[in-house]
């Protein structure tokens, strides 16, 4: 090889080690600007959250705590009252009555007890699946949770803040577990926020996830999230349902796996709405996708971490709920996008659809506070103010040009910027050599 070849072929090499560093370089600052943009918005959510009370075990005497180290072996030491006796209740009280708790299902109704203790069924809300014989039952609140170590809560969120005014006189130190996914009428409170307000002394968690009753009545293998800022509450509760066909996860952000329980309803009743209209496959994937930016949006400006939101209690239940026919606000959906009004769909039903007040509640709360919900406006206004389905949906489809994870490429989702943005798309489409030629 000459010498000016060799030279040439060296600072050819040289310049190609130079531009792979560059690139790398470049490569590691986006990665570092993403990660900075990430932990400033975790560090705003968790900021905006309430203040998390640091809870010492300790101060609450229950044999949960005692208890601890034999728990996750032997659930068979633990006491649970389960409150409402409706499909979630009865199949989260048998699963821990299956796993050897003492478990009573308290129901409002005396003849609803007496029927289930003698068939060992849930006529109404079950029909058809046995429940384990174990399972004890009781229309008497203070009897119920007597002794107990854990109150599960699964009544409806409008009958929740009263639940816990009846219970609060029989609470000696029983800790308690929301299960009840929605928001309280005109307040806006989570579930978590009503019993910080009703019960401040308690040690509690909430539960959610992708868990349609009936499957997990049948055995099918399913999971769920336990969030509470007391360890050996999870634990506890995790020992309490945990079995091969059930497994429970935990968390601490019990706001971002409270939500996903919550506002999911709203996307599972515009999904139905959809599959009524029969849409394709494509369209389902992005409502479930925006549907998916829209709750953790709601999450960070609410004072969860977006991240919870592709767990279990996010993107699980949405796919559980959003395509499914079991699920209640899915099929309310459907009956909407069939011409039948609220009113009917929900008498139709007869059960428990949380979604119809859920949407109310946060197209009040994100219109109040400036918070960009472009789905669960269009359904408001689709379900409340008699607008035309698709006169909305294609609204929607026109709503201008938006980042697609916001987390990963800001935007600014204010309507004077999407304004200048869609006014000058429009001047440089009338502008541009194509335009002016394919208009000749
Ligand atoms: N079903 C599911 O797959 C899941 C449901 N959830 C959540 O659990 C909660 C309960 O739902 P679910 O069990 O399905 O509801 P259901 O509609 O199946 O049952 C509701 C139950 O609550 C009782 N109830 C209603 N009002 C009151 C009240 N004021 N005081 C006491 N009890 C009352 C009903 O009693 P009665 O029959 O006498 O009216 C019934 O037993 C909801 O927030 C839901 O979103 C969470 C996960 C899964
Ligand atoms: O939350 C659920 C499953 O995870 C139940 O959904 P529905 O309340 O829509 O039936």
């Amino acid at each position: 090889m000459t010498n000016a070849k060799k030279t040439n072929k060296d600072a050819a090499k040289k310049a190609d080690a130079s531009a792979e560093a560059k690139s790398k370089a470049a490569a590691k600052s986006s990665a570092d600007k993403q990660n900075g943009l990430l932990a400033g918005i975790i560090g705003r959510a968790a900021k905006t959250a309430r203040p998390r009370r640091k809870l010492d075990p300790s101060a609450v005497a229950v044999d949960v705590v005692k208890n601890m180290p034999q728990l996750p072996k032997d659930p068979t030491k633990l006491r649970l009252a389960v409150l409402g006796g409706g499909s979630f209740g009865t199949a989260m009280a048998n699963l821990a009555a299956k796993n050897g708790c003492d478990t009573t299902l308290w129901v409002r109704n005396k003849r609803t007890v007496k029927s289930m203790a003698k068939l060992h069924m849930n006529k109404k809300y079950l029909p058809g699946h046995k429940l384990d014989e174990r399972l004890h039952y009781s229309h008497d609140l203070a009897a119920a949770i007597k002794d107990k170590d854990i109150i599960f809560l699964a009544v409806p969120s409008m009958a929740f803040r009263q639940t816990l005014k009846n219970i609060k006189p029989f609470i000696t130190g029983q800790a308690l577990v929301s299960l009840t996914k929605g928001m309280e009428k005109d307040t806006f409170a989570l579930m978590s926020d009503i019993i910080r307000e009703e019960l401040p002394e308690v040690n509690f968690g909430v539960m959610s996830g992708p868990n349609l009753a009936v499957e997990i009545m049948q055995n099918m293998p399913s999971a769920t999230v336990i969030a509470s800022d007391s360890e050996p509450l999870r634990h506890a509760v995790q020992a309490a349902l945990h079995s091969a066909f059930f497994r429970v996860f935990a968390s601490d952000d019990i706001r971002g796996v409270e939500l996903g329980g919550a506002l999911k309803n709203i996307y599972a009743i515009a999904m139905g709405m959809a599959a009524a209209y029969d849409v394709g496959e494509n369209t389902k994937a992005m409502l479930l996708t925006r549907a998916l930016a829209e709750m953790s949006r709601f999450g960070v400006e609410t004072g969860a971490n977006p991240l919870t939101f592709l767990g279990l209690s996010g993107v699980g239940d949405l796919y559980a709920t959003c395509g499914s026919e079991l699920s209640r606000n899915y099929r309310i959906g459907n009956m909407l996008g069939r011409g039948m009004s609220i009113d009917a769909a929900v008498k139709k039903l007869g059960q428990t659809a949380e979604g119809v007040n859920t949407i109310q509640q946060v197209h009040e709360k994100a219109s109040k506070d400036g918070i960009y919900m472009p789905i669960t406006h269009a359904l408001y206004a689709v379900i409340y103010e008699d607008k035309a389905a698709l006169g909305v949906a294609l609204n929607l489809m026109e709503a201008g040009f938006r980042s697609d994870v916001e987390f990963v490429m800001p935007h600014d989702h204010s309507n004077a910027a999407l304004r200048a943005q869609m006014q000058a798309a429009q001047a440089e489409r009338t502008d541009s050599p194509t335009s002016s030629k394919a208009s000749k």
